[in-house]
């Protein structure tokens, strides 16, 4: 079978580029039912350098691109968004897509979350902004799978020699590796050193300069061996089955996750996020559990948090659509390690006409940022000693008619051969206290520690 539609998919993308009236062609045919892991998987054997992943909340959206046929990137700081935006828009106008036509185009990406830090190089590569049209697209949408090939419509051969040998492998998929390398280092930031940080946070909000921070630490873990992100995430797909998955990976670094956070969706004049602020771990019983969520949903310090967020959201919406629903109060969202208080908003009548604008005007949100946005940045700025790369900023796919979906990439880590950097962070208010903040930065990092198979010691 894959021989069949190696030859069908070859043959109609070299007729396709002989006669090609725009620089790219790309090609979508329906596919068997391939498990979009094992697919992920093949990417490095057949010759990319380059791995997306992004699964939604129900799991029910999933996308794993292979190479890149078409990248656009900025190291631009107050015109990042605008740029990629542009470059977007003339992306879309170069692209033949022929086939299956319900799967348009799509570019695959994240931003840092403050392009005006100096970036450490551990996140090269991981520019202000960065959008990939990978060469090789698996797309599961509405119980379809779906393959896209996107290739520049002069010059394939060597794509499509890669293409070739990644049809043929798959069906032959890889063994996955039955253990986890084990740890031979960990360090963390002093404890004493965060705890200061968030002392000297609240006693600005104190002052009245703030009302609200998100500080975030980082913990640095070296193995025995070389980390496979494949099979960390799908350890992050068994564990966390509610959160949306993702992966971004080029020239040997991974940055992965399982967010729980949306931050914008667009599907057509229709806008969706989620409000998520305030934290308390689950319980060990269900009683336990049941108390822990009633205190979290009646918490005023917890209650402060989460409503600097809703503020935020629900003004920014209503400035760019016509009309915002949202419930009067929040909800708990229950994950495996966490509860949050989380509030949904929908806006309809979207003015916007991309969803990369939308990501322009949300980031950062209070539950990464803070209140206001431009202070708290600075104190993030004098108290956070760590580059956060692309840790809480926005990752997500954007589609050729500007539509597509955005997370925020928390719970997650950077992956460089045997080294994993994760990240967590909290929101500090007036009445937090920095024990507790440490201790939530703790269980935060436990959905990414539990899928490098290490124990949460805290
Ligand atoms: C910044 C993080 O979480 C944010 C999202 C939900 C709840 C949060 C909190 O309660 O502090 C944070 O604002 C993180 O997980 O690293
Ligand atoms: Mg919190």
């Amino acid at each position: 079978m894959a021989i069949v539609f190696q030859h069908k998919i070859q043959q109609q993308l070299h007729e396709l580029a002989a006669s090609a009236a725009r620089p790219f062609v790309s090609w979508t045919e329906p596919l068997e039912d391939i498990d979009p892991v094992s697919f992920f998987m093949q990417g490095p054997a057949c010759g990319f350098r380059e791995r997306f992943f992004w699964s939604d909340r129900s799991g029910g959206t999933v996308f794993v691109g292979l190479g890149s046929a078409y990248a656009i990137e900025t190291e631009e700081t107050d015109g990042r968004f605008q740029y990629i935006e542009q470059e977007r828009q003339r992306w879309a106008g170069q692209i033949e897509q022929h086939g299956e036509a319900d799967m348009p185009p799509l570019l695959f990406g994240g931003f840092s979350f403050d392009p005006h830090r100096p970036p450490a190089s551990v996140w090269r590569g991981f520019s202000a902004g960065k959008l990939v049209a990978p060469a090789v697209l698996l797309s599961v949408k509405n119980g379809r799978t779906l393959l896209t090939v996107t290739l520049p419509a002069g010059g394939m051969e060597r794509d499509m020699e890669r293409i070739g040998r990644l049809l043929r492998r798959m069906e032959e998929p890889l063994p996955f590796s039955a253990e986890f390398p084990t740890v031979i280092s960990d360090e963390e930031e002093e404890k004493e050193r965060w705890l200061a940080a968030v002392h000297e946070a609240i006693a600005s909000i104190r002052t009245g300069r703030l009302e609200k921070v998100v500080l975030a630490r980082a913990r640095r873990l070296a193995f025995n061996a070389v980390i496979d992100a494949a099979f960390v995430l799908r350890r992050l797909r068994e564990q966390q089955p509610f959160a949306y998955l993702f992966a971004f990976e080029q020239d040997g670094r991974c940055f992965i996750g399982a967010s729980p956070e949306q931050l914008v969706r667009k599907e057509g004049e229709t806008c969706r996020s989620v409000c998520l602020a305030g934290s308390v771990r689950r319980g060990g019983s269900v009683a336990e559990d049941e108390q822990l969520g009633a205190w979290l949903q009646a918490d005023s310090k917890n209650r402060e948090e989460h409503q600097f967020v809703v503020r935020m959201i629900r003004s920014l919406f209503s400035s760019v659509c016509e009309t915002v629903e949202m419930p009067a109060v929040p909800q708990l969202l229950k994950l495996p390690h966490i509860q949050h208080l989380c509030t949904p908003v929908v806006g309809r009548g979207c003015r916007e006409p991309s969803v990369l604008r939308l990501v322009e005007l949300m980031h950062p949100t209070p539950a990464l940022g803070g209140t206001p946005r431009e202070r708290a940045m600075e104190a993030i700025r004098s108290l956070e000693p760590l580059d956060r790369g692309w840790y809480a900023a926005p990752i997500g796919w954007v589609d050729a008619d500007g539509n597509g979906e955005w997370a925020v990439a928390i719970r997650s880590g950077l992956l460089e051969g045997n080294k994993a950097t994760l990240f967590a962070g909290c929101g500090i208010v007036a009445h937090s206290d920095p024990t507790s903040e440490y201790e939530e930065t703790n269980v935060k990092m436990a959905p990414m520690l539990s899928a490098l198979g290490v124990m949460n010691n805290d």
